[in-house]
C-alpha cells in the first residue's frame, strides 16, 4: 500500500490493470485447474471451491472452549448460513434457496460492488466481503466489483446530499486502493482463495450515449424509478436531485445485466441500502432477456452493521474503522473490535467472523455464567477479525503492541510499537539536553502529561506513573540515556488511559 504514494494515478492504473483484471474467460470457462490469474505477482488459482476450516485449537487456545472444525460448511446451503448468522436482510426470491444448494455441479456467480469514494474500505464494508467469503466458502464464485465508473456519478443511496465530485487522480487512487483491499483480503482468508476483481470502467469508458438510451434507458420504467428510496427521499429535499445521480440505478442495474450476459453472474449482494439499485439490475435483465422462471438474476441484501447507538460503520466523523494498514493500524484496529459492548459482542461474533455457531452460543453462555472473564469475548471477536483483514502478521502486530502498551507490560517497548500509537495520543518534541536528567516528575509536566508537580507526585505514591511501561516509583529518578527508546522517544504514562509521547528533537 505504501508504494502507492510514490507513483503517479496513471502508473497505478495501469498497474491496477495488470494487477487486478484478470482473464475472465477463464472465469467463464476452463476448469479450476487450468484457470489461472497473476495477482500479487504470485499465481493465484481462479474459483477452486474451497472449505471453510476454522482451527479448533485456535479457538480453544482463545476461548477456552473445545470445538470441533466446520467440516460441513462447504456442503451446506450458503443461504442457511447466512440466515442463522444475522447476514440476511432480503432476497428477490425465495428461489435462491434452492438454485444455491448445488454448489458443486452448478455454482453461483455472486457480486458486490464497491464505490472507490475513498481510498480503503471500512469495517461497515467489510460485511460485502464477508457475504462473498461465505458463498466462496461453500464453493459459489465470487466476483468484486470496483466500481470505477460507478464512483463518477455517485451513488444517492441512503445520503442527504449529492455526492461531491471526485477528480480523477483521487478515483484512480481510491480504485487501487480498494483493489488492494480486497484482494489481500480475500487472499489471506484461505490460501486457495480464488476470486475476481473487475472494474465497471472497463465497460461505461466506451458506452456511447445513444447505445445506453437503447439498450438499457428504453426498458427502466420513470415511475418505478422515481418511487425508489434513494430517490424518493432526495426529490422531497429543498437540494432536490441532479439527473446524473438519478441515472445512478440504472448504470448498477447494467452492470448486472453486463456481468450476467458476458459473464454469467446470477447473484447481486449488498447492504440493505442497496435494495434500490440491485432491483433495477434484476428488472433490466428480466425486461431485456426474459429469462425463464430461476433463470434470471437474483438479489441479496444484508443488514447494515449498526454501533450500539444506532448509527451505521461508515465514514462518519468520529473517523471510520479503516481496513487499510496504511490508514489505520492492525492495532488500532484490533482496539476497535476490543472495544465492541458486551450487548453487541454476540451479534457482531456472528456476523464478522466465520466461528463456528456452536462456538459463538457457548461463548453467550459463558458471558452469563459467574467465572466470565470479561472481554473475553472481544478479545475473540478482534482477533478473528483482525486475522481475517489484517492475516496472522497483522494479529501477531496488533497482540504485541496491545500487550507492549499496557502499563506494568514486561514486553520491552520499541520506537515501532510506539509510533503505532501516535495517532491517537498526545506528543511533544523536546531537545535530547532537555530531557536527559530531567527528574519524572518535571518531564511529566513539561510535556503535558499532568497539571502539576503535586499532582504528579500523588499518582506516583498511588503507583499510577509509568515511564516506557515500567512503574516510577523513587521522586529522585531522573531520565537518562537508556531510558530513550531506540534513541527516538519515551512514553509517559498517567494510569492505563492518559499516555504521553515524548519525542526527542
Ligand atoms: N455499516 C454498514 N453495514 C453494512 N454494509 C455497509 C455499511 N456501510 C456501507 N455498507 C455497504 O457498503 C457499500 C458501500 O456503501 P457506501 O459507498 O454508501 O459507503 P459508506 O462508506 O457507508 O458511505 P458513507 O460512510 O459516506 O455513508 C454498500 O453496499 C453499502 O450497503
Ligand atoms: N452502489 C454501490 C457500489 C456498486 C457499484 C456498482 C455496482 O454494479 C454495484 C455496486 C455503493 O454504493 O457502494
Amino acid at each position: 500500500m505504501a508504494a502507492t504514494a510514490a507513483v503517479s494515478p496513471r502508473t497505478l492504473l495501469s498497474s491496477f490493470h495488470q494487477r487486478f483484471i484478470f482473464t475472465v474467460p477463464a472465469f467463464l470457462n476452463l476448469p479450476a485447474s487450468s484457470a489461472r490469474c497473476n495477482c500479487r505477482g504470485g499465481k493465484v488459482r481462479l474459483f477452486s471451491a474451497i472449505r471453510c476450516v476454522q482451527s479448533a485449537e485456535e479457538i480453544s487456545t482463545a476461548t477456552g472452549i473445545t470445538t470441533s472444525v466446520s467440516e460441513e460448511i462447504g456442503r451446506r446451503n450458503v443461504i442457511d448460513i447466512l440466515e442463522e448468522r444475522g447476514l440476511l436482510e432480503s432476497l428477490t426470491s425465495d428461489n435462491l434457496r434452492s438454485v444455491s444448494s448445488n454448489s458443486e455441479s452448478s455454482p453461483l456467480r455472486v457480486y458486490c460492488g464497491f464505490d472507490p469514494t475513498a481510498e480503503s474500505l471500512h469495517l461497515g464494508n467489510l460485511l460485502g466481503i464477508l457475504v462473498l467469503s461465505w458463498f466462496h466458502r461453500c464453493g459459489h464464485r465470487v466476483v468484486a466489483l470496483i466500481g470505477g465508473a460507478t464512483a463518477r456519478i455517485g451513488d444517492p443511496s441512503g445520503k442527504i446530499l449529492e455526492r461531491p465530485e471526485l477528480d480523477v487522480e483521487t478515483l484512480e487512487r481510491n480504485t487501487l486502493g480498494i483493489a488492494n483491499t480486497v484482494t489481500r483480503i480475500l487472499n489471506s482468508s484461505n490460501s486457495t482463495t480464488s476470486f475476481v476483481v473487475m472494474n465497471n470502467y472497463d465497460w461505461w469508458k466506451e458506452f456511447k450515449l445513444l447505445d445506453f438510451l437503447k439498450q438499457v434507458g428504453r426498458y427502466a420504467r420513470v415511475g418505478t424509478m422515481v418511487a425508489k428510496e434513494s430517490v424518493k427521499k432526495r426529490l422531497e429535499s429543498e437540494q432536490g436531485m441532479s439527473y446524473t445521480e438519478f441515472t445512478y440505478q440504472l448504470l448498477q442495474g447494467y452492470d448486472f445485466l453486463y456481468l450476467f450476459q458476458n459473464h454469467g453472474v446470477n447473484v447481486q449482494i449488498g447492504g440493505s441500502d442497496q435494495w434500490g439499485n440491485i432491483t433495477a439490475g434484476t428488472d433490466l435483465i428480466r425486461r431485456t432477456l426474459q429469462p425463464k422462471e430461476g433463470e434470471g438474476g437474483f438479489g441479496l441484501t444484508f443488514p447494515l452493521l449498526l454501533k450500539s447507538d444506532g448509527t451505521k460503520f461508515g465514514k462518519s466523523e468520529d473517523g471510520a474503522i479503516w481496513l487499510s494498514p496504511a490508514m489505520l493500524s492492525p492495532y488500532k484496529f484490533y482496539q476497535h473490535l476490543f472495544s465492541v459492548p458486551d450487548s453487541d459482542v454476540i451479534k457482531f461474533l456472528k456476523m464478522l467472523t466465520f466461528l463456528d455457531m456452536k462456538v459463538v452460543d457457548e461463548m453467550e453462555l459463558q458471558m452469563q455464567s459467574p467465572g466470565y472473564l470479561p472481554n473475553t469475548a472481544q478479545k475473540l471477536l478482534a482477533e478473528e477479525v483482525t486475522r481475517f483483514v489484517h492475516g496472522e502478521e497483522g494479529l501477531r502486530e496488533a497482540i504485541k503492541a496491545t500487550e507492549a502498551l499496557r502499563p506494568g507490560a514486561e514486553t520491552k517497548l520499541d520506537w515501532k510499537t510506539i509510533e503505532g500509537i501516535a495517532e491517537d495520543v498526545p506528543s511533544c518534541s523536546m531537545a535530547y539536553n532537555e530531557v536527559v536528567n530531567l527528574s519524572v516528575v518535571d518531564l511529566s509536566v513539561s510535556s503535558g502529561l499532568l497539571e502539576s508537580k503535586s499532582a504528579a507526585r500523588r499518582l506516583m505514591k498511588q503507583g499510577g506513573l509509568y515511564l516506557n511501561n515500567s512503574r516510577v516509583d523513587e521522586e529522585s529518578k531522573r531520565i537518562e540515556n537508556e531510558d530513550i527508546v531506540d534513541g527516538k522517544l519515551l512514553l509517559l504514562s498517567a494510569g492505563k488511559k492518559n499516555k504521553v509521547i515524548v519525542r526527542i528533537s
